[in-house]
């Protein structure tokens, strides 16, 4: 543990009722002054994570630390956290001011000190001058900006979002994903993000922590998710993606498609099947008889920035390619690819096990 860890959660389990538990022995730390993100599909238990953190619940197994101190039993207003809800709960009969100095009011400060607090919090969420205007007056955007300077005016030492940007719409969105990152960086509060978008996650966290079924999945940077991620799900999860069955030849060196193709992974045993990562930005259009993999052009779409190619080869394998070069459909096309465009899974692998596997092949001492 880092001596930047503000939350530790350790072996954590969260059943409700009887049901089958929706948190499953999740340990991680949250270190301060990042932007962290929980990332994964409706039900996943996203928000009973920051429900955890916030205080509204206790884990049913496990511990949740605090600066290095458990807090399982302290009850959310006892804890330096403050959430933005998903629909903001703004109170709608109180000007921007009032929803702002809530929060000081309940603790008593002088009205000199609400003042000042809320002046400068409003300042930091370019709301400034607001002040009187009532809820209803205020669009989708600014309502999220109230919310969250009714976060920060509590000087919290973290910040917990959950979904709020999904009632915005993508222009707006994108706007307030600049403003939040921007607005992080200069608090230097830690914040945890809640979203199941994956690109809003890549575009906005220092770290991300994939969940699927009430377990971490993988977590880290956006490029190393991106580029490394360790099994189907999270290849799947987070951006469009190739995956084909394999066969580990040696370190360096992995058949698939009937082909031998050098790569850049290793730590993997000779004949252990294995399944293979092309990302369709990676895959470059040539002539069928110069490129590494045959296929055959099944449908095309425009996206803008690409088109998005979908190809079969011979084994009936679908390839997915965005290219900026159109291709003809029903043609035959070669594909390009670079050895380290080849990312190796291990079947079955955990994040803990990768990690563990990687290290020793980088030092040179793996033994299978
Ligand atoms: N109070 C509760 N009582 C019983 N089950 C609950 C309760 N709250 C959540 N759950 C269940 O726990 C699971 C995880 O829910 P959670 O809200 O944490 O998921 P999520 O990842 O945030 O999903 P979403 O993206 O849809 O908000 C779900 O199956 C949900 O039905």
């Amino acid at each position: 543990m880092s001596d930047q860890t503000i939350i530790r959660f350790e072996n954590v389990t969260k059943q409700y009722d009887n049901d089958p538990a929706v948190l499953n022995d999740v340990s991680f730390e949250i270190e301060r002054g990042k932007f962290y993100t929980l990332l994964g599909p409706s039900g996943c238990g996203k928000t009973t994570i920051l429900r955890l953190i916030a205080g509204f619940i206790s884990p049913s197994k496990g511990n949740i630390y605090f600066n290095n101190k458990k807090v399982n039993e302290v009850p959310a207003n006892k804890r330096q956290v403050n959430t933005v809800f998903q629909d903001y709960a703004l109170f709608p009969h109180l000007n921007v001011f009032e929803n702002v100095a809530f929060g000081l009011r309940i603790k008593k400060l002088k009205s000199e000190m609400i003042n000042q607090k809320v002046i400068e919090a409003l300042k930091f969420v370019n709301l400034e001058g607001y002040e009187k205007r009532e809820i209803k007056e205020m669009s989708g955007g600014q309502r999220q900006r109230v919310a969250i300077a009714r976060a920060i005016v509590n000087e919290p030492e973290l910040i917990l979002l959950d979904e709020p940007l999904s009632a915005l719409d993508l222009k707006l969105r994108t706007e307030m994903q600049y403003e939040l990152r921007e607005l992080q960086r200069n608090l230097g509060i830690t914040f945890i993000f809640v979203t199941h978008d994956q690109e809003e996650a890549l575009a906005m966290s220092d770290e991300i922590f994939v969940l699927n079924n009430g377990k971490i999945e993988q977590s880290g940077t956006p490029n190393d998710i991106y580029d490394e991620p360790i099994n189907r799900f999270v290849a799947d999860f987070i951006g469009e993606s190739n995956i084909v069955e394999g066969v580990m030849v040696e370190d360096y060196v992995v058949r698939f498609t009937g082909k031998t193709f050098d790569c850049v992974d290793g730590g993997l045993n000779p004949n252990e099947t294995v399944e293979i990562v092309i990302r369709p930005e990676d895959l470059e259009i040539t002539s069928p008889n110069v490129g590494k993999l045959k296929v055959k052009v099944d449908s095309q779409l425009f996206r803008g920035v690409h088109y998005e190619i979908s190809c079969y080869d011979e084994d009936g394998n679908e390839w997915l390619v965005h290219s900026t070069k159109k291709a003809i459909v029903g043609s035959e096309i070669g594909l390009n690819f670079e050895p380290e465009d080849i990312h190796v899974m291990r079947l079955g692998e955990t994040e803990e096990e990768f990690d563990k596997r990687l290290e020793a092949y980088e030092e040179g001492s793996y033994e299978s």
